[in-house]
Parts: structure tokens; C-alpha cells; sequence
């Protein structure tokens, strides 16, 4: 499956913040998108899900056998870097409830406890309340929720900056089992993460969607090659 991006546009009360994003991403590839602060990658994001409307452009599924149809909300699972969940409930509790009104989409060989060991969360913290979760631990359960509904598009706006090296660890390892089904899509900042796990890097730099060569990831340039894609940038706040 393809996830086919054409001349995507977004305006901000005149600001031009994408213009013309174009890109065609990959099942079984994990994408690290990088940009500036204020490049516009979690607006990009959020046209993707549906939770802006784009002012312009096509975003479309491409299917092995050639079918094409236009991207709805329900194909793109957006993991937010601060997600927002039930904080009354425990986890168990909220993964219970989610897996009720999901109860088409469940896998036959997943029960509850199930979805919760393949998260690697412990017994004793799925009885919970959420508001006592850390960071990283919410977004363990974000992530949880999309291995029930199963999105064949995953966004991850800044994922792993809050997990502990262990966590990051258990959440790379994650994402390399999942790029098998999904098209994932992460924003990051941090380089050495983007080269470490990224199949393929995308710059977003004055609105639009760029490549950086694969035989560029792993080699000591890389660091000074995309400083130099991003230089023209003029950045927000940093
Ligand atoms: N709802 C909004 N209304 C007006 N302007 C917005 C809105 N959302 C984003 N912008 C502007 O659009 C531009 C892109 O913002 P966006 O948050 O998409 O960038 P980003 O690449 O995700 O940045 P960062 O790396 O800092 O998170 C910025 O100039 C921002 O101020």
C-alpha cells in the first residue's frame, strides 16, 4: 500500500505554512520527517487526520492490486506528544471500554491482556488510574489503541522524547514490528533517533515534501547534509 501525497495546501490567515506538499510513502518503510520549528509538519499531520481541513490537494491510498481511494480519518491513527486520554479511568478500564466499541475491528488471537503485553505494560500498572501514568506510559496506551483498530497510516508527532532509554528502546523495536502493516510517519528533531530508525528521511522545508538520499542516513555527512536542506528555513522559535 501507498500513501500518495499531491500539492497539499495550508494557509494560516495568509501565512503560506504548506505549499504544494507532495510524496508518496510506503507500506513496510518507517519515515522520519524533519523540519524546522514552525515548518509545518504538525499541521501536515493534522490534515492528514482530519482534524484540519487542507486548503488544497489530494491525499490518497494506493492498494497492492492498483485500487486507489481518497484517504478518510478512520485509515490514519494520530499519536499525539501529549495525548489526551480518560484520566479518571485506569487502563485497563479505558483499553476495556475502547476494545467494546471497536469489537468488529479485535483480533481473534488478542484478549485484553493481550494487546497490553504486546505495549509491555505491566499487570500492575494496567489497574491504574491514568492520571497517574507518565508521559511515556500514555502514549504506551495511545499506541495500544491503534494495535486494536489497526489505521493502515501511523502518525507519530515527536514520539520516544519522553521514554526512558529502556522504553525508547521497546517502542523502536515496536515500530520495526509494525512497519510490516503501516505506513509510519514520525516528526522528530532529534537526528541520531531519525538515522537509527528511519527507513527513509522527508524534509519538510518551505512547504514542501523533500527526500533525503537513503545513502545519506548512515554516513558521517549526514548531520551537516540536512542542516544544509534545512538552512534555507527561516525557523520560528529555534
Ligand atoms: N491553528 C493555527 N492557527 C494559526 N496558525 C497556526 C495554527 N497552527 C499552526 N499555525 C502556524 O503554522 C506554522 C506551522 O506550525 P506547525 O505547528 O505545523 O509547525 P511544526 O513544524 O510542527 O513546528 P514544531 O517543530 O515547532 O513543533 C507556524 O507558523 C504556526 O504558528
Amino acid at each position: 500500500m501507498h500513501l500518495i501525497l499531491e500539492d497539499i495546501l495550508k494557509d494560516y490567515g495568509g501565512k503560506k505554512v504548506l505549499r504544494g506538499a507532495g510524496y508518496n510513502f510506503e507500506q513496510g518503510k518507517i519515515y522520519g520527517l524533519l523540519g524546522r520549528n514552525g515548518a509545518g509538519k504538525t499541521t501536515l499531520f493534522n490534515c492528514l487526520s482530519g482534524e484540519t481541513k487542507a486548503d488544497g490537494g489530494k491525499a490518497y491510498l494506493k492498494e497492492a492490486d492498483g485500487t486507489v481511494r481518497e484517504l478518510r480519518e478512520e485509515d490514519v491513527g494520530y499519536i499525539y506528544s501529549l495525548p489526551i486520554l480518560p484520566e479518571f479511568l485506569t487502563g485497563y478500564e479505558f483499553v476495556k471500554f475502547f476494545m467494546d466499541i471497536n469489537s468488529d475491528k479485535l483480533r481473534p488471537d488478542h484478549d485484553i491482556d493481550g494487546y497490553f503485553e504486546m505495549m509491555r505494560i505491566e499487570q500492575e500498572d494496567r489497574h491504574r488510574l491514568i492520571k497517574n501514568y507518565s508521559h511515556g506510559m500514555k502514549n504506551k496506551i495511545q499506541m495500544l489503541l491503534f494495535m486494536i483498530t489497526r489505521p493502515p497510516v501511523i502518525l507519530l508527532d515527536e514520539p520516544l522524547t519522553s521514554f526512558d532509554v529502556i522504553v525508547a528502546l521497546e517502542m523502536k523495536n515496536l515500530l520495526r514490528e509494525m512497519k510490516r502493516d503501516h505506513i509510519l510517519i514520525f516528526s522528530t528533531h532529534i537526528l541520531q533517533l531519525a538515522s537509527d530508525l528511519c527507513d527513509e528521511l522527508v524534509v519538510l522545508n518551505q512547504g514542501r515534501l523533500s527526500s533525503v538520499p537513503s545513502e545519506l542516513l548512515h554516513s558521517p555527512e549526514f548531520e551537516q547534509s540536512v542542516i544544509d536542506l534545512l538552512q534555507d528555513e527561516p525557523g520560528e522559535e529555534g
